[in-house]
């Protein structure tokens, strides 16, 4: 763990929005289009996430022949986007859009195809727009030796970080989902 992961001694514990979902609950995905989450991204990871107690969640993913790196065996990057997505989505247990500032992975064992990646993550501590996180990832079950791990610094962002920065065409579209939670989790803070 690097300083920029470990939190200050004036830094607060996390509190769970009065409002998120309720422990067991699937978070669902945050946008259509994400890479992590989204149903609508043929290769992307499709990683289901759970609410958890306090702010915590876990979340599965399994590894297919699309996330490839040595032969039969998920790409690092492919897991650690994984961590990425995990620890975003605590988030919204917190109800603050924050963006990945600072993301540290240990590779701690092969992850081959069609396996299942359990994923657990939880919030820390918040420093004012500084979120700090930790997750693990096992494989053979979620009480299975431990595979991948992570530790995080999200900064909180306003949802102009997106429309300023993103493409207008997926912007315009996200703002338009039906969906009101997807559209709530992408650009509202307290919907
Ligand atoms: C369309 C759908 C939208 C979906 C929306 C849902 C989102 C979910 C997406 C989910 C996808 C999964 C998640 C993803 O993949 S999110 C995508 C990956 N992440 C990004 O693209 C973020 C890119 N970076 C930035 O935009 C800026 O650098 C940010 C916004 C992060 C900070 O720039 P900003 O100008 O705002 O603030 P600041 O520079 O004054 O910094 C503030 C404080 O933070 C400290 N600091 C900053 N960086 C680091 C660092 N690396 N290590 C250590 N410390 C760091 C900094 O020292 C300062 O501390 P202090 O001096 O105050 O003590």
């Amino acid at each position: 763990m690097s300083t920029a992961t470990t939190p200050p001694a004036d830094a607060a514990a996390p509190v769970r929005h009065p409002d998120a979902p309720a422990p067991g609950e699937l978070l669902g995905a945050h946008y259509e289009y994400c890479f992590g989450c989204g149903g609508g991204q043929p290769h992307g990871l499709h990683l289901e996430a759970r609410a958890g107690e306090g702010v915590s969640l876990t979340a599965e993913f399994t590894v297919t022949a699309a996330h490839q790196g040595a032969p039969g065996l998920a790409h690092g990057g492919v897991l650690a986007t994984a961590l990425d997505e995990t620890l975003g989505s605590l988030n919204w247990l917190l109800r603050v859009i924050a963006v990945t500032g600072r993301l540290e992975t240990d590779f701690v064992r092969p992850v081959p195809v069609d396996t299942v990646l359990f994923l657990e993550a939880e919030v820390t501590a918040v420093a004012g727009r500084k979120i700090y996180s930790r997750a693990t990832g096992r494989i053979g079950g979620p009480e299975g030796p431990v595979a991948v791990r992570a530790e995080a610094l999200f900064i909180e962002v306003k949802v102009d970080h997106f429309i300023d920065n993103g493409r207008p065409e997926e912007i315009q579209a996200a703002m338009a989902d039906p969906d009101q939670v997807r559209r709530a989790r992408a650009f509202e803070v307290n919907p």
